[in-house]
């Protein structure tokens, strides 16, 4: 298993090793000790799944606020995103600082985004499947979303934003300056 940082304190890239034979391959695609030999020492409690039908589609940026903040380890099983990560830590020296990482089946690579970031990813093709492991369960109390498009945080997405299929809560999302932070 390979990582490299991104740019954003604890956000890295990571890809596990794939074992080919004549009959295709085999990964592990989540380890707990190579994970934790990068120093991610962390318990995955729920494992998620979204299927989005189309290119285009942005779901974010999304973010549960504390005590139910989540660890993410995201992966994409067919097709592919644009994965965005924000850093929303009101004390950071890198606080509205975003990075960005395609993540496709056919690289086979992963991102993780710590607490403490607002995460999103748009839909490179159409039938795209997200597989994620998160570290604490879903509340919807806790549940929170900013803007894709806020222009103090300045996201470069490669489509209009005009052609960006949102839902209707993420098209009513706050920007950054009147969210809750962390
Ligand atoms: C996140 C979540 C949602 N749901 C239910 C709630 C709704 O009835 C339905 C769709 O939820 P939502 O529109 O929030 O789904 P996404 O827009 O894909 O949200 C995700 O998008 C970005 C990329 C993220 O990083 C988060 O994991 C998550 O916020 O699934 C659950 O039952 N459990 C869950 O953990």
């Amino acid at each position: 298993m390979e990582t490299r940082e991104l740019g954003l304190e604890g956000v890295f890239e990571i890809k596990p090793n794939r074992h080919g034979d004549s009959r295709g391959f085999f990964s592990e695609t989540y380890n707990k000790l190579r994970l934790e030999e990068a120093g991610i020492c962390l318990e995955f409690v729920q494992d998620n799944f979204s299927y989005s039908a189309a290119k285009g589609i942005l779901r974010g940026l999304h973010y549960q606020l504390p005590p139910a903040a989540q660890d993410k380890l995201v992966r994409v099983s067919r097709g592919s995103i644009l994965d965005v990560v924000v850093d929303i830590r009101r004390t950071s020296a890198t606080f509205g600082r975003w990075v960005s990482l395609v993540v496709s089946a056919e690289a086979w690579n992963q991102i993780f985004v710590p607490k403490g970031f607002a995460h999103g990813f748009l839909t490179l093709e159409d039938d795209t499947e997200v597989v994620y492991k998160v570290t604490e369960f879903y509340s919807p109390q806790h549940d929170r979303a900013i803007r894709f498009d806020d222009p103090e945080i300045g996201i470069k997405w490669p489509i209009d934003s005009k052609d960006i299929i949102l839902s209707e809560k993420d098209a009513a999302a706050p920007l950054l300056a009147d969210a809750e932070k962390f």
